[in-house]
């Protein structure tokens, strides 16, 4: 008879508390048990011996796009995406899907093509913008993550950016739900402002792109909605932070005893504003690229765990609406749902000795705790979903455009050499991901 449904042996089992050999069963979509030696049989055994594993990742910031806009992404490509690149969990964000998701219904017609759709686990943001904050209850009743508002153009008709009244007023909602609020924050007047001096101007080139979205129009933005946190009592996370001046602020604002997080995205740890000059619009997010200090001192920041969470704020488009078009007029958002775990490894464990403990704690972990999904996503152990992802760090590859799950397979890593490979992706107890394969493929 056999005990388990799986048995994962021999790996080096990676947890914020340290890395230890041994075996991992799985019965019934669970961890059972953890132990240098599991001596019970089970239906399918994976020989790690020689690689880690490491509780799935949590990726809390991605834009998949459906009901409404599934030419762009979708909960099939998105989360196949995921599956391959060692992401258990994603929490999906209300815009850029048609209806967004800002009431009830639109909740539940989402959540009903994830439950067909995703190869991994998720949940839903539900939206805050201007006209629904009558409907915010309605929404964490559903069961969404926590409430994303923007403070500048979303760039999306349908979901208008929170003025600072709605900011003030939703946060006092949300802060009675004991929900959190997520913001992208950029200041709508600056950004818009010197977008529309820049284009008069004919200044119209990649740094120019950049300089239309300053760190202080970020530092503005932050220093406000921190001021409303603390006034309201309102949780908040502050989403793809993309500097270390804007990370300070929140570890200020911490000591004070504001309950705030913060979020950055593989990209900022990455990529510079020469690529952006290189690759183009695939390469524009908001806010925008920055130049090589910053990215180092989002690295040194993130060593001092002043950094709680890496989102991979996944939002692709089709091609035709970045390529032949001006930077200021492509669509913004950089897809990289898939190469999360691959960028941390490159750039962080190879290139900037950043511990496999720390990677865990802000892919997974940290997310997993913030957002109440702790101790069953966020960490290996007896009880928890059996949630993994299994990698070979030694393996090297070079990305390419067909090893992308995504709809559209562009990304601004294509052509980039990883080391770190995923050989296995566990959710829930399935594998989802092995031998190259999602199991949808
Ligand atoms: N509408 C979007 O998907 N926007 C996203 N785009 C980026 N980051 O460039 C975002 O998260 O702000
Ligand atoms: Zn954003
Ligand atoms: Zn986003």
């Amino acid at each position: 008879m056999q005990t388990y449904d799986k048995i994962i042996r021999n790996g080096s089992i990676v947890n914020v508390e340290g890395i230890k050999k041994g075996d991992i069963a799985i019965k019934d979509g669970k961890i059972v048990e953890i132990a240098e030696r599991i001596n019970g049989s089970a239906a399918e055994e994976i020989d790690a011996t020689g690689l880690h594993v490491l509780p799935g990742l949590v990726d809390t910031h991605v834009h998949f796009n459906e009901p409404g806009r599934a030419e762009w992404e979708g909960l099939a490509t998105g989360s196949a995406s995921l599956a391959a690149g060692g992401v258990t969990t994603f929490f999906d964000m209300p815009l850029n899907s048609t209806p967004p998701t800002i009431d009830g219904e639109a909740f539940d017609a989402k959540a009903a093509l994830a439950e067909e759709k995703s190869v991994v686990d998720y949940r839903l943001w539900g939206g805050m913008v201007p006209e629904n904050l009558d409907k915010l209850e309605e929404l964490h009743n559903k069961g969404v993550i926590g409430f994303k508002a923007f403070m500048s153009n979303s760039g999306i008709a349908d979901f208008g950016y929170a003025e600072d009244v709605t900011l003030f007023k939703g946060m006092q909602v949300i802060k009675g739900l004991d929900s959190i609020l997520a913001v992208h924050a950029e200041s709508d007047i600056i950004t818009g402002q010197l977008a529309n001096y820049m284009k008069e101007n004919g200044q119209v080139s990649a740094r120019d792109y950049v300089n239309s979205r300053p760190i202080l129009s970020e530092m503005e933005a932050v220093s406000r909605i921190l001021a409303y946190a603390e006034a309201t009592g309102c949780k908040l996370h502050v989403v793809h932070a993309s500097s270390g001046e804007v990370v300070q602020i929140i570890a200020d604002a911490k000591k004070r005893g504001i309950d705030v997080t913060v979020e950055t995205c593989p990209h900022y740890l990455s990529l510079t504003v020469s690529d952006l000059e290189k690759l183009g619009p695939i390469a524009k997010c908001a806010p925008p690229l920055r130049d090589e200090e910053h990215v180092e001192s989002l690295w040194q920041l993130l060593k001092d765990g002043e950094i709680d969470v890496i989102g991979s704020d996944h939002s692709p488009s089709p091609l035709d609406f970045k390529e032949g078009k001006g930077i200021f007029e492509a669509w913004g958002g950089i897809s990289g749902a898939q190469t999360t775990l691959n960028v941390l490894l490159e750039e962080g464990y190879w290139k900037r000795e950043v511990s496999l403990e720390k990677i865990v704690q802000v892919a997974a972990e940290n997310p997993a705790k913030r957002f109440g999904l702790y101790p069953a996503k966020g960490t290996i152990a007896a009880g928890s979903d059996a949630d993994l992802a299994i990698v070979n760090l030694e393996e090297s590859f070079t990305l390419q455009a067909e090893d992308l799950r995504y709809r559209h397979k562009y990304s601004p890593y294509v052509g980039r050499t990883f080391r770190g490979k995923v050989q296995y992706t566990v959710s829930n107890g399935e594998v989802v991901f092995a031998d190259n394969k999602v199991v949808t493929e």
